[in-house]
């Protein structure tokens, strides 16, 4: 299987080599040449599976001749068996026809472990045998980068640089990357926005001289590998919930357009899927686009639900890429366009080819604060503030009649990750898994930086000696 970039100008790369580069050299994200295709019934015998085992099967499918088959399975047998729930994703039925996929019983307690803790094995593996080093950065709203550090840090041929968002993400959130102290990994506070983290990100790998020097790769979702591991729980979701094969929906609480862009590689891969849902906070660009055909960043608004406070989304340039009919050279004239305008107007053919697969909703502040207030009346259990937006939007589409029969929403984060809000909803405070009792207590490390390219770079040269 080889990997292409959305914007024409990179030569092509088998797995091994997306994975390790996350971005494509052309400043465009790798998609596969082709989709894999299962039939109903090939998908669901994978998807009756156990999880690392129907994660094998679909791993070995975009790997291709990068990893054994057999390898494979050994990294996803015991990077699953570090989730705290014996199903790994369970479907929890809601009542009627909704339903929640928790994908939060990682090490990290957020969807993010999906991915990350293969991208450890695969990391290793790949630079043991290559006897090479990386240097990974990672822009993070709060999530991606305490996924990424504990799969991580522990590698002994890479250095991890985390950049977050000061102030933006929870507290949480903050300790749960700040306190791991290791000499592979620095955390660096941005005076900025989530978005302003991802521009550096991506301003390093476009600066050549430095991202060779320092042999720069990125597990953000812009990494194709990301994508591939978590298209797997929406096979093991349908498997659970379709007895005769007829398709759902899915509901993703979307920021970045990662995990909603594996729900529709699923789709592409033969999975039933009727549509998939856009639940946008109120940094509603993605609804706006879907619903409006209006790509237009605003500044990002900080709220309740912070990992999701993101305007320019990453993996929506691998959706313009599919919508586009795969013509490289008009996204990447798209792409330059945007950089330089700040905004987007999408054509009628390209809205409709989106819109056969998505519908959306945005949900505002108080909207999400009540969903956690009505779900913990209704059912006795607490969502984090990102689920609410989902079931939030889940509801809202089907009272719309935008989304019929079975609904799948994604539970991506414990909601004991955001307890503020949480307690602002409902007067309860989500305890901490075991893991994390002493949280609070444990030293804290990080570094602070403006919003400037140069000063990161300054911090990994010091940090790693690169
Ligand atoms: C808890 C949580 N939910 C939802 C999202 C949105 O996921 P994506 O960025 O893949 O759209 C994120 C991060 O972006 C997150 O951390
Ligand atoms: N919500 C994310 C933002 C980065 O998303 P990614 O999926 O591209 O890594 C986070 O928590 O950091």
């Amino acid at each position: 299987m080889k990997y292409v970039s959305t914007r024409g100008a990179a030569p092509a790369v088998d797995f091994e080599g997306a994975l390790l580069a996350g971005l494509a050299p052309d400043g465009g994200l790798y998609m596969p040449e082709g989709w894999p295709v299962f039939s109903v019934q090939e998908a669901r015998a994978i998807g009756s599976l156990p999880y690392a085992e129907a994660a094998a099967e679909i791993l070995s499918h975009f790997a291709g001749e990068s990893f054994d088959k057999a390898d494979i399975a050994k990294m996803t047998a015991e990077a699953y068996a570090t989730f705290a729930d014996k199903d790994v994703a369970p479907v929890v039925p809601l009542g009627g026809e909704d339903y929640m996929l928790e994908l939060f019983h990682g090490p990290t307690l957020a969807f993010k472990d999906f991915a990350m803790q293969i991208l450890g094995r695969l990391y290793d593996a790949a630079l043991e045998r290559r006897d090479e080093r990386r240097t990974i950065i990672v822009a993070t709203s709060g999530d991606t980068g305490s996924a990424a550090i504990e799969a991580l840090k522990s590698c002994l041929r890479v250095n991890v640089a985390v950049l977050f968002p000061e102030g933006r993400v929870s507290a949480v959130q903050q300790r749960m990357m700040t306190s791991v102290i290791a000499p592979n990994v620095m955390n660096v506070a941005v005076k900025g926005s989530f978005d302003d983290c991802q521009a550096i990100v991506k301003t390093l790998f476009a600066d050549e001289a430095f991202s060779r020097g320092v042999r720069l790769s990125g597990v953000n979702s812009i990494n194709w590998a990301r994508l591939a591991a978590q298209t797997v729980y929406y096979f093991t979701a349908w498997a659970r919930l379709a007895e005769s094969g007829e398709a759902v929906n899915f509901v993703v609480p979307t920021g970045n357009f990662g995990d909603v862009f594996a729900g529709y590689a699923a789709k592409r891969m033969g999975l039933p899927i009727v549509k998939l849902g856009v639940a946008a906070n109120a940094n509603d660009i993605l609804h706006r686009a879907i619903a409006q055909g209006d790509y237009t960043p605003g500044a990002v608004k900080p709220t309740a639900s912070p990992s999701m406070d993101i305007q320019v989304a990453s993996n929506f340039e691998r959706l313009l890429f599919e919508a586009k009919h795969r013509d490289a050279k008009a996204l990447r004239a798209a792409m330059e366009d945007f950089a330089k305008a700040r905004a987007m107007k999408l054509d009628e053919e390209t809205l409709a080819a989106i819109r056969d697969d998505f519908v959306s909703d945005a949900v505002s502040m108080e909207e999400t604060l009540a969903e956690i207030k009505r779900h913990y009346e209704e059912t006795g259990a607490l969502i984090d503030p990102h689920t609410a937006v989902g079931r939030a939007a889940a509801r809202r589409l089907r009272q719309m009649g935008a989304l019929e029969g079975k609904i799948v929403t994604l539970s991506t984060a414990h909601p004991a990750k955001f307890p503020e809000a949480v307690k602002e909803a409902t007067g309860q405070t989500p305890a901490l898994p075991a893991a994390y009792a002493d949280l609070f207590e444990r030293p804290e490390k990080m570094e602070h930086a403006p919003a400037e390219p140069d000063a990161v770079k300054a911090l990994m040269r010091s940090a790693f000696g690169t």
